[in-house]
């Protein structure tokens, strides 16, 4: 059991700069909690506090139901692991070294240590060949992967993650946070996340805690709830404009329907004969989505321009299991309006349409609504 609990714990820093005020928290064992806010509003604090890097002004804080403030830090840090941005990896040793780094310190043999390093790599998804390379010689994702492989390697039941993807390109984050979904059902580690990026927090977190100014904690709620009923304004507006749309990831999508799409491969192109605004998808050979074309697509490739150039590339893709966000941005992110649904090999198995996503979508709330307002008119008619 890994629980962690802030009591009445409050951090004021020598300059007079309250960082953390009464905050009251409990991270359940095994959970993956996310720390979000604006800059300056005590998240790295509080996190800090955990590990003991930073000690509380007020208050009191329990690791398994143990006030940390009677364990000494050495011992209570390796128990801890903790992942920041860069990584923060010694650079004169070896990518293995590194993620052995720990485990040594521990007594472990440095040959073992190394062995077992090499199955950690392999959990983070780092081929083997990078085992030997310096942190300079790595891209930056493949810096933060190393950076969870060293935390990792002491198997801590505690993973403290101060913003680790926020300086790796966006492609490469939504790698590496799937790879954190990936690993975190794997091995249920007790996670505090720290991150600005509210949609970093909605994806990644069983439960969010939203911190405003002066470090006071408006919300501690599951990313639903944070979504569909934000305690404050401020945490309305931190949440955004959009939220109703984030809100969506949280609605299956399985009784959209999926109609047939018109669909040709390269080789057929020449021979479309197209009205103005008709689109038509072209597959490859396993009927995989390779993108669109219209009239003046057809006329390029007769014209003999290449393929590529004369397609409009297709949309975001609409995935088995994916929820209502997902079918609306493949939908709305197609040239032809229609997005496009493919089976677990990428094939094509469909077309789905925005409006059609969005009756879906009204569908859900207006049950969602009667529900609601049943309770209601059941109320007024007990007064
Ligand atoms: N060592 C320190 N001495 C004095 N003030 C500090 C110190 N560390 C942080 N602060 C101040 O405490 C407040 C909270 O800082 P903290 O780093 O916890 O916030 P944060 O939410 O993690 O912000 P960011 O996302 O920018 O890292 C800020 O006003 C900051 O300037």
């Amino acid at each position: 059991m890994s629980e962690i609990e802030f009591r009445g714990v409050g951090k004021t820093y020598p300059g007079g700069t309250t960082a953390v005020s009464d905050l009251d928290l409990r991270i359940e064992s095994g959970s993956f909690t996310v720390f979000v806010g604006p800059s300056g509003c005590g998240k790295t604090t509080s996190m800090r506090m955990i590990n003991r890097m930073i000690v509380p002004t007020t208050g009191t804080i329990t690791v398994a139901g143990q006030d940390i403030s009677t364990v000494d830090p050495v011992r209570l840090r390796l128990g801890i692991g903790y992942v920041i941005q860069q990584a923060g990896l010694l650079p004169h040793r070896t990518v293995l070294d590194n993620v052995a780094t720990v485990p040594v310190l521990r007594g472990q043999s440095r040959r073992a240590a190394r062995r077992d390093a090499l199955a950690v790599l392999d959990r983070v998804g780092l081929d083997h060949a990078l085992a030997e390379r310096y942190p300079a010689q790595l891209s930056g994702g493949q810096q933060q992967r190393v950076g969870v492989a060293r935390a990792l390697a002491a198997d801590p039941p505690i993973l403290l993650m101060d913003e680790p993807f926020s300086a790796v390109d966006p492609v490469v984050r939504e790698e590496l946070q799937a790879e954190m979904q990936r690993l975190q059902a794997d091995l249920h580690k007790t996670i505090v996340f720290v991150t600005h990026d509210i949609d970093e927090a909605i994806k990644l977190g069983d439960r969010i805690a939203v911190f405003g100014r002066g470090g006071v904690l408006q919300q501690y709620d599951s990313p639903q709830r944070v979504l569909a009923e934000p305690a404050t304004d401020f945490v309305a507006d931190f949440a955004g404009r959009d939220r109703g749309y984030r809100g969506l990831s949280f609605r299956a999508a399985d009784d959209v329907a999926l109609h047939e799409i018109r669909s040709v491969t390269a080789a057929q192109v020449p021979e479309l004969r197209l009205e103005a605004g008709e689109w038509v998808l072209v597959v490859d050979d396993s009927r995989r989505p390779i993108g669109w074309v219209d009239v003046t697509g057809v006329e390029r490739v007769r014209a003999g321009h290449a393929l590529a150039e004369s397609m409009s590339a297709g949309g975001s893709l609409f995935s088995p299991g994916a929820d209502l966000r997902q079918a609306l941005d493949a939908a709305i992110s197609s040239p032809s309006g229609i997005g496009v649904a493919v089976d677990d090999s990428g094939a094509v198995t469909g077309g789905l349409l925005a409006t059609e996503v969005l009756d879906r979508l009204a569908a859900q709330r207006s049950d969602e609504d009667a529900a609601r307002n049943r309770h209601f008119f059941e109320q007024e008619q007990t007064r």
